[in-house]
């Protein structure tokens, strides 16, 4: 099996603006685990937009589970979509529905019943700390409870590939460790995981590959 990411070349430019992302040529392949780190506004939120093509590049190839995505139609792309986790810097819950149910979510949409998904649904939340929050609605969850949320919806799925910005920018440190563990074990069940984080201390936990984004270059160390 080929990388499931593959950018050669790939520029972006916002409107009329200056190029963010310059001449970014790298592979994600299966199973790997990836930090991506760089100041504030470097662009590392612009480059999992370009990932989970939501941005398109403004030139180069983008690849995506081994299709160039200039190629794609709009019911592949959500195919692809539904091929990946993705943990929004803002969350992105679905305010009318529960915690249990935005977490189930993903499964619901794969055409499961809650009879099948439920206990495992349920175990995941109590795994972050969201055991005695399952039934409430989103706008009454702390900031770091949405964030357990948003990162227990993405991963609920085991998807191929898991996206996530800044997904501990909200918790305490001891929780960032326990959340980053769930990332590791993702990832030893087969899932590539990309982690935006500007936390040096969650970095040296894992010995991951590091993409360091700085003046639109990406920099990677092994
Ligand atoms: N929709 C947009 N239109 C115009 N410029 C944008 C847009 N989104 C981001 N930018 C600019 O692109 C640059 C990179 O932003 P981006 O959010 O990707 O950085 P980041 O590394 O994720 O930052 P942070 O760590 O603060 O979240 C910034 O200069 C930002 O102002």
């Amino acid at each position: 099996m080929g990388p499931l990411v593959r950018f050669e070349n790939v520029g972006l430019r916002y409107g009329m603006g200056p190029e963010i992302l310059r001449d970014l040529t790298f592979s994600i392949e299966p199973r790997s685990f990836q930090f991506l780190t760089g100041p504030s506004g470097a662009g590392k939120t612009t480059l999992l937009r370009l990932i989970l093509l939501s941005l398109k590049p403004t030139r180069g190839l983008v690849s995506l589970f081994g299709r160039d995505i200039s190629t794609i139609t709009g019911p592949e792309l959500s195919a692809m979509r539904r091929r990946m986790g993705i943990v929004f810097q803002d969350f992105r819950l679905l305010d009318h529905l529960t915690t249990f149910e935005n977490v189930a979510l993903p499964l619901r949409v794969q055409g499961k019943e809650e009879a099948q998904y439920r206990a495992e649904v349920v175990e995941l939340l109590r795994w972050v700390g969201l055991g005695d929050r399952m039934h409430v609605l989103p706008p009454v969850l702390s900031g770091g409870e949405k964030q357990r949320a948003a990162i227990a919806r993405a991963l609920i799925s085991r998807p191929e590939l898991l996206l996530a910005d800044e997904p501990t920018g909200n918790v305490d440190p001891a929780l960032a460790r326990r959340l980053l563990r769930l990332f590791v074990e993702l990832n030893r069940l087969g899932t590539s995981v990309i982690i935006a984080t500007h936390d040096l201390t969650l970095m040296d936990l894992v010995d991951a590959r590091r993409f360091v984004l700085g003046d639109g270059r990406l920099h990677i160390f092994d």
